[in-house]
């Protein structure tokens, strides 16, 4: 009997030798028979047109599955708690493994698969870069077009869900004016959707966020919601801390969930426990807030816990608090030594607790969370009494000027106010608290924009106006008096 091994070698042999010789025949027929070459070209031709219709219908198909999906998709579709998704997104990996495995048919609906664990996935852009290693290219491309027509569609929907419809207003782009480049400048304001008298409320609004007049801070007014307390029986403490005291429990509560358990200077139980005197990172922050009177950096600070919050509680919101703050305008900051050193006491203040904070504050994004928040802030009125004495912070000039500032909240809606010399609205603290109320100071129609004044409505000429708009807010009024005395 022939030795197998012997025939597969031998059989080998014989076939690299014919296909040697294949190879010599045809590349000498290429040289010389003209007809051979023509075949070869309508051959090559042909091969290539099949390859493009089957590319075609690929892509085809590719784009018919992929706006089915998306057409029906809704957030629903998503499992909520912690356990689920993880399960919905390991099932999703594996399904779409085993779909790319049996080829190019398969590429879309394994690239639907992996789009959806993306979505339950807690750290997307880390499930990306996997998947950049270990999916093919082309079911790379088709997911990462998914995702981009999702950061797309979530852009233009923005202002038709938001501000909500029980708010009573509408945000609208109007042109203002051409820049010195020759391009039409919009800005967005407010517009009435109902009509209103005078003396109604139009909408009332929570903040985002909201901090104390610093000099106010663990005295009778509450951390959380700003609120002035008439007697110190009425003060509730924080356990861990001797800085701050909150006016009811549900405040407490609410303050330790969204920032305080991450910004709590903790000084109380560091004297039970005996621990170094040297500050905390949280204290140390506190203590620039206080010397400084600059409420921006605590400001962010909580601002960056609390959204790091909302995003944990998975409430399938489909704009967090980062998606209002960046629509909002600001003029630019240029990097100082305050910044330096704010940036240096946030990332340690938020560090310990939030992995990854450090890599977020990078300088040009704080920049840019400063300058808006500096642009959009209102001063807060909650103190009781319309003569406390407290020195007016700089960076509040938006606020109700009749009564002392306690302290200063981002809002997302009342942020799109614009100003007027001759407003028709004005904003109230009715509620002595940070919740702000937009009042009809005659009568709007709906489709009115709305408008509050910046600066205090007295008899200064349009020149001093002016001036006071422009040294605050960097302001160039075009409201309707302006535009008349010009
Ligand atoms: C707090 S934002 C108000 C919302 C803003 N218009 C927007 O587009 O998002 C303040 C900015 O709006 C614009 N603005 C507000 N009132 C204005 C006015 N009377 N005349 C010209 N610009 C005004 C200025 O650019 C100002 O800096």
């Amino acid at each position: 009997m022939k030795n197998s091994t012997v025939v597969v070698a031998a059989t080998v042999g014989v076939l690299a030798v014919a296909a040697v010789g294949y190879a010599v025949y045809f590349d000498s027929k290429r040289q010389t028979d003209p007809e051979f070459k023509r075949k070869l070209k309508r051959d090559r031709k042909r091969a290539e047109k099949l390859a493009k219709a089957e590319a075609k219908r690929l892509t085809e198909k590719s784009t018919q599955d992929i706006e089915e999906f998306l057409a029906t998709a809704t957030e629903e579709d998503y499992p909520t708690s912690m356990e689920e998704r993880e399960q919905f997104c390991m099932a999703q990996l594996s399904a779409g493994e085993e779909l790319f495995v049996k080829g190019p048919e398969n590429y879309s609906l394994a690239a639907i698969c992996f789009y959806r664990a993306l979505k339950v996935y807690p750290a997307p852009a880390e499930l990306v870069m996997v998947f950049q290693k270990t999916i093919p290219p082309e079911v790379f491309t088709i997911v990462m077009g998914m995702l981009s027509k999702d950061v797309q569609s979530k852009e233009e929907k923005y202002y038709t869900v938001f501000p909500p419809k029980e708010m009573n207003v509408k945000v609208e782009e109007k042109p203002e004016g051409m820049d010195v480049n020759g391009q039409r400048v919009m800005r967005r304001g407010l517009v009435a959707t109902k009509g209103f008298t005078k003396g109604e409320v139009i909408f009332t609004e929570a903040p985002v966020i909201s901090s104390l007049e610093p000099s106010l801070e663990g005295k009778n007014f509450c951390h959380y919601c700003l609120k002035e307390m008439i007697s110190k029986d009425l003060m509730i403490p924080c356990n861990s801390c001797s800085v701050v005291v909150f006016c009811s429990d549900e405040c407490r509560t609410k303050a330790g969930q969204e920032f305080h358990e991450i910004l709590c200077t903790k000084n109380l139980l560091a004297t039970s426990t005996g621990a170094s005197a040297t500050p905390s990172p949280a204290q140390a922050l506190r203590e620039y807030t206080k010397d400084s009177r600059n409420v921006v950096p605590g400001l962010l600070a909580k601002f960056l816990a609390k959204m790091v919050h909302d995003e944990s509680l998975n409430s399938g919101a489909e704009y967090n608090s980062f998606d209002h703050l960046e629509r909002l305008v600001y003029v630019e900051k240029t990097l100082g030594p305050d910044e330096e050193k704010e940036i240096e006491l946030l990332k340690l203040a938020l560090g310990a607790n939030i992995p990854g904070i450090d890599q977020f504050i990078t300088e040009e994004r704080y920049l840019v969370m400063k300058a808006r928040l500096l642009y959009n802030i209102y001063g807060i009125s909650s103190a009781i009494s319309p003569s406390l004495n407290v020195k007016p912070m700089p960076e509040t000039h938006r606020s109700v000027r009749d009564r002392p500032i306690t302290g200063a909240g981002l809002y997302r809606t009342t942020s799109y106010l614009m100003h007027s010399c001759e407003p028709n609205t004005k904003i109230v603290y009715s509620g002595r608290d940070h919740t702000v109320s937009l009042i009809a100071t005659e009568t709007i129609k709906a489709g009115d924009e709305l408008q509050i004044g910046y600066i205090k409505n007295g008899k200064q000429s349009t020149e001093q106006r002016r001036l006071e708009l422009f040294t605050k807010y960097r302001l160039q009024c075009s409201c309707a008096l302006c535009e008349m005395t010009d």
